[in-house]
């Protein structure tokens, strides 16, 4: 279980331009679920997967990951954290051009200190995965969109993460690559990870797949309906 308690996010703390992304946040995300975030441009919820994903900390309340406490901990542990049990996808994917397909799924594991040869090992089986091992030396700009898209979700699987998150994934996707991911999604979420999405593609928040459908406005969790 991940317990968001009492959350709040202010930018800019103290100065003219200070902002507050959330407040009043309180969730129950069961693990091995499917859990989408909805709402507008605006209403918070990148802020708060970066927050659940340990990107950043909230600047009051308090979050457990599996009943412990990962708000107070030394950063040192939160990078540890991050690392070992999240896996992520960013809205463009966030790929690296100028190298290669099988480059790009290796690097959130390289802070392992593993060798590279097993690195590379572990990067072509996720990649294979997805029917991708053909492309693995194939620099990022020569492949197609649904490739790519399947590259960026190899990336996010390279350290076995139990949880996924993945903001707006279909933003940029025909609805076609956006049915595409929704079936990959529930490939990861029978072996049994647990998927966190924020979007406002009904492809994805109106999907099968989704256990809890969290709608947020204005930094404020607006209704927490489990479907
Ligand atoms: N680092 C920051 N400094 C100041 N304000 C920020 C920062 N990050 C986000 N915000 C503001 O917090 C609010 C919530 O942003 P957030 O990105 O979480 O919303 P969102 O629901 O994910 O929107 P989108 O769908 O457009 O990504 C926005 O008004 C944004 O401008």
């Amino acid at each position: 279980m991940i317990s968001l308690c009492d959350i709040a996010k202010i930018f800019n703390a103290g100065k003219t331009n200070e902002f507050s992304a959330l407040h009043n946040v309180s969730l129950n995300l069961r693990m091995r679920e499917t859990i989408v975030l909805k709402g507008p441009s605006g209403s918070g919820k990148t802020t708060l997967l970066g927050l659940v994903g340990c990107m950043a900390r909230p600047t009051t309340g308090r979050i457990f990951l599996n009943d412990r406490e990962i708000t107070s901990l030394p950063e040192r542990f939160l990078t540890e954290i991050r690392r070992s049990t999240f896996g992520f996808i960013f809205q463009q994917f966030n790929l690296i051009k100028g190298i290669s397909a099988l480059e790009n799924v290796m690097i959130p594991a390289y802070p392992t200190g593993e060798k590279n040869s097993l690195l590379r090992k572990r990067g072509l089986e996720k990649l294979e995965m997805f029917d991708l091992g053909k492309r693995a030396n194939t620099r990022i700009e020569f492949l197609s969109g649904g490739e790519a898209q399947r590259v960026a979700i190899a990336r996010a699987l390279i350290n076995n993460p139990a949880i996924i998150i993945a903001d707006e994934p279909t933003a940029h996707l025909d609805s076609k690559l956006s049915n595409e991911f929704m079936e990959i999604m529930k490939d990861l979420k029978a072996a049994g990870t647990t998927i966190i999405l924020a979007s406002h593609d009904p492809i994805v928040y109106n999907s099968a797949l989704a256990d809890q459908v969290v709608e947020m406005r204005d930094g404020q969790v607006v209704k927490d309906g489990r479907l």
